[in-house]
């Protein structure tokens, strides 16, 4: 199974309701999609997301690092020789994590259709079926309170809350959130680096003497700031998970050795893809420290990536894939079944998908 050509497209989808974080308000999943043809008519696809306010990634960077350096390595490689395929891709230039996620996956679903075993048994097969949180927008209390009641409603068990704009204003969020569901819900939360480290204990340490009860607290401070990261663990008793300060397997070698954060959460827009998450995994392992797995505005391509490889794993413990149910619409056929809170996997080989509709590759 030789790669023969690497053909690009757009696909556009219309978010349910504005996704507005710390650092972003989005209306609609805007991302590349990668197609990788081989000679023996097998096709594997990928996707990539310009979440530029925390990858760097643009829609052009993620172009132009597919049609020209990665593509040029690629070409005439064999599926069969995975790891060399691997080395190739990520030593065609550094950084670019979510051009290099899209062909990682692309790759994967190639290797799951060359050896006719879905992804998550070739990479250990722990579970097929997992279970996501949804997150609810940074907006005004009322409004945050009563969509955390409607996803309530819908089933979801765990809320991805998220704050960082303003802490004042984030615990009576908090509050108003708690008084809404009730203490049968876990709540995560998740600043996108918007507080400062002081501000985050002072803050967290209001909200545990007010019970809110939180599960964990996400990237309270900037991604560059270590020291702060783990100034705030050391002064808070709710557990901290470090998501835009770990990139790479070296990053999440430093905080876990650094003791900087208690959990990490893995993007494969942010690892570059399957293969460096593999890493960030056993070094995790190794270490006992659970893992979430996140994703950013993705459609069902990407995230059926993720889903494979949290099935996968026992180490992640802890999922946050709720992109494609953020998006109003699924133009994918085949991949990840999403019931709400609820994701299955298929038998089908690879990644499993049948047609993606309305994306035109050139
Ligand atoms: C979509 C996911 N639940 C999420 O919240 N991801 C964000 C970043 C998403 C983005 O801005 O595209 C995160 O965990 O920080
Ligand atoms: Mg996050």
């Amino acid at each position: 199974m030789k790669i023969t050509d690497i053909q690009l497209g757009h696909i556009s989808i219309p978010l349910k309701k504005p996704f507005k974080t710390a650092l972003r308000t989005v209306n609609s999943v805007e991302d590349v999609v990668v197609k990788i043809i081989t000679d023996t008519g097998h096709i594997g696809y990928g996707e990539a997301p310009p979440t530029g306010v925390i990858t760097g990634d643009t829609t052009g960077s993620i172009i132009g690092a597919i049609e020209e350096p990665i593509k040029k390595h690629l070409i005439g490689l064999e599926i069969e020789s995975f790891e060399e395929i691997m080395l190739k891709l990520q030593k065609s230039l550094v950084k670019n994590t979510s051009a290099k996620a899209a062909i990682d996956i692309a790759l994967y679903d190639l290797f799951g259709q060359l050896y006719q075993a879905p992804l998550y048994k070739l990479l250990g097969g722990y579970r097929k079926e997992i279970i996501t949180d949804i997150t609810i927008s940074v907006n005004d209390p009322e409004q945050m309170a009563k969509d955390s009641l409607e996803a309530m409603n819908l089933g979801y068990k765990t809320l991805k809350i998220k704050v960082g704009k303003d802490a004042n204003i984030d615990i009576i969020r908090m509050k108003a959130i708690r008084e809404a569901v009730g203490y049968d819900i876990d709540l995560r939360i998740d600043a996108n680096q918007g507080w400062k480290p002081k501000e985050a204990v002072y803050f967290l340490r209001k909200m545990e003497d007010a019970g809110i009860n939180i599960e964990f607290v996400e990237q309270p401070v900037a991604a560059y700031d270590f020291e702060g990261l783990k100034f705030v663990t050391d002064n808070i008793s709710i557990p901290v998970l470090a998501d835009e300060s770990i990139f790479s397997p070296m990053d999440a070698a430093k905080i876990i050795q650094m003791r900087a954060a208690d959990l990490i959460n893995i993007k494969l827009m942010k690892t570059g893809g399957i293969y460096n998450a593999l890493k960030i995994c056993a070094l995790a392992e190794t270490y006992g420290v659970e893992c979430m797995i996140g994703c950013m505005l993705e459609s069902k391509i990407s995230v059926t990536a993720a889903v494979h490889l949290a099935a996968a794993k026992s180490i992640i413990t802890k999922i946050d894939l709720d992109g494609p149910i953020l998006c109003s619409e699924d133009p994918i056929e085949g991949g990840a079944r999403f019931d709400e809170y609820k994701i299955t996997l298929s038998d089908e080989p690879g990644l499993g998908f049948k047609k993606i509709q309305g994306v035109v590759f050139k």
